[in-house]
């Protein structure tokens, strides 16, 4: 059953592009991380599924109808990249207020609990810290049983152990029943939780996979070279760029290419390996004239 149906949807904020004809589909049952640099489009493209939102053109469902649809969003249980709350209310109060929109929700205590609140249910929002915020802010994503959760960069300014409780929050929820879509900047926290990476790019879908493949495309290493003459074609490299007297190569298994530059007899000077950040990985892979690396 899907829950969540972006058809070909476009949105621009004036000159900007923010999303460009982006399909997704987000089945019962499935726990789908949006990846993808800031910028990207993730956002936008919650805040369309939300109903927070309208798109320029394409469709969005949610829950089979129109996400603006109060009776659809009560099924719904989502967390902004910000939240704001009146200072002077006491956790329990907020939670309690949230609490009274839906028909069913979690008891307090348990809700609390799960987020590791339970000691704060008396103190006044605007005496937690930064990251108690954050927790009581994705608890509020739960409070209703929702069928769908979307989590918006959930876990930004969340120390471990808060991240810990998160992870484990989300897969409870999920081993219920719960489904979930959230995005992140970062694979790593992505892989801890989902099998399914929809990455976002400039506004599109650059891959809809999962976890291992996803892996494969951003696991890029930048191996960097100055040399006097050209390059002889050696094999696993993903791109190339030439800046400032240095040749950049990019691939995925930097070690098996630093022998073959070794054995290729080429002098070479100055190596240099990095990771590549997200932005670079999918900049330079999706470059017009670069080596293929999605197919
Ligand atoms: N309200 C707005 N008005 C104008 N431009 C906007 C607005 N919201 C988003 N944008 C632009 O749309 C593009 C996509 O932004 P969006 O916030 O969806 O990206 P994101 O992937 O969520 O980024 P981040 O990871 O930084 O949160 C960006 O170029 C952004 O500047």
């Amino acid at each position: 059953m899907i829950l969540a149906h972006a058809d070909q949807v476009s949105r621009r904020y004036g000159d900007v592009l923010a999303l460009d004809r982006v399909d997704l589909t987000v089945r019962a049952g499935e726990l789908v991380g949006l990846l993808g640099p800031n910028g990207a489009g993730k956002s936008t493209l919650i805040n369309l599924l939300v109903g927070l939102r309208r798109p320029s053109a394409g469709r969005v469902e949610l829950f089979g109808g129109d996400p603006r649809d109060a009776a659809n969003r009560r099924r719904l249980g989502v967390t902004p990249q910000e939240t704001g709350m009146p200072g002077t209310l006491r956790v329990g109060e907020v939670v309690d207020f949230v609490a009274a929109h839906y028909p069913d929700p979690l008891p307090r205590a348990e809700l609390l609990d799960r987020f590791g609140l339970a000691a704060q249910a008396r103190r006044q929002t605007g005496g937690l810290s930064g990251g108690q915020k954050r927790r009581l802010a994705l608890a509020l994503a739960f409070v209703g049983r929702p069928r769908l959760v979307v989590l918006d960069e959930p876990t930004t300014g969340l120390d471990v152990e808060a991240r810990r409780d998160l992870w484990e929050a989300v897969r409870a929820f999920h081993a219920e029943g719960g489904t979930v879509l959230l995005t992140s900047h970062y694979l790593e926290e992505i892989e801890a939780l989902a099998q399914r990476v929809v990455v976002i790019g400039q506004g599109r879908v650059l891959a809809d996979d999962t976890v291992a493949a996803i892996r494969g495309i951003v696991g890029v290493r930048r191996v960097s070279v100055t040399v006097d003459g050209p390059l002889p074609a050696l094999p696993g490299i993903r791109g190339v760029e030439e800046a400032e007297g240095r040749t950049h190569l990019l691939t995925g298994d930097a070690d098996q290419l630093v022998r073959d530059l070794v054995g290729s007899g080429v002098p070479f000077r100055d190596l240099e390996v990095r990771p590549t950040s997200l932005e670079e990985a999918f900049l330079t892979i999706t470059a017009p004239g670069s080596a293929p690396a999605l197919g």
